[in-house]
């Protein structure tokens, strides 16, 4: 079993007009296994988190620590982290033109496994992952994210998920811009791994449609870079009946 910890986290961006704190103190543990979902009004620092727990170079960490198993996961470059396990499924995937999905995928498998993948199973992986994820075959020929609708971008990030298996995944809003038919067939890759593995899941969601298909264990509501409240499923459903004014008057 792993364990990703965020302890008193502090994150500040560069901005225009000087560094801007975004996180202010969170504190998070996940286990293998485990669904939580984040919750939180625009701007309360989702993304910040990702973004940070991925070692994205524009966040700066100014106190406070994330740990995969005791490691320290700050010391990592941003492979070391994905070596170590650790995926971000992002809010808006970047185009990579000249560089096709299925060069990407194996050479990310490659370098993740130190080893390149036997051709005819990884081909044969590659193959079901995407059948039943609804991608058609000729996807693994386009180039990443070339022309991509929103929803195909999004079954990539699930497809590299299921390929890649890794101890930790952090989906980024996966669920927005899909129609109904797409979040039923992302929401089965995500509840496939879950099945398969002890990936634990860190959900970053507005909407708790996605949490009828992907049953967290755990909800955290984010407010102003910290974490505000958490709870049970039943947590998600409140916030969706009354919003989140109770938490913004609150001053948190
Ligand atoms: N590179 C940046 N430059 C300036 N401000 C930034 C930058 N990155 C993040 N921010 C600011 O940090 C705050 C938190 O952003 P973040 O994207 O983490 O929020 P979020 O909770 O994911 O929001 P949403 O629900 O709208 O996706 C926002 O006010 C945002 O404008």
């Amino acid at each position: 079993m792993s364990t990703l910890e965020i302890k008193n986290l502090h994150v500040s961006v560069e901005t225009a007009d000087g560094p801007k704190q975004i996180l202010r103190g969170v504190d998070l543990t996940v286990n293998s296994g485990e669904t939580h979902a984040i919750m939180g009004p625009n701007g309360s620092g989702k993304s910040t988190l990702a973004y940070s727990i991925a070692g994205h170079p524009k966040y700066d960490v100014t106190d406070g620590q994330i740990l995969l198993d005791g490691e320290d996961v700050l010391e990592m470059s941003v492979d070391e982290r994905a070596r170590a396990g650790l995926f971000l499924a992002m809010q808006y995937p970047v185009e990579v033109p000249g560089v096709t999905v299925a060069n990407f995928l194996r050479t990310a498998k490659t370098a993740i496994d130190g080893e390149a993948p036997k051709l005819r199973t990884w081909t044969g992986q590659v193959s079901e992952a995407m059948k039943a994820l609804r991608m058609d075959g000729e996807f693994a020929q386009r180039n990443v994210n070339e022309g991509f609708s929103g929803g195909e971008k999004k079954r990539h990030e699930i497809l590299q998920m299921e390929l890649l298996r890794p101890a930790f995944a952090v989906l980024d809003e996966t669920d927005s811009g899909l129609d109904v038919d797409a979040l039923r067939v992302v929401s089965e890759g995500v509840n496939r791994l879950k099945e398969t593995s002890e990936v634990g899941v860190l959900l970053i969601t507005h909407y708790t449609r996605i949490l009828r298909y992907i049953k967290p264990d755990f909800v955290h509501v984010f407010v102003n870079g910290r974490v505000a409240e958490e709870g049970g499923p039943e947590l998600a459903e409140r916030l969706e009946a009354e919003g989140y004014d109770r938490f913004l008057g609150a001053g948190v």
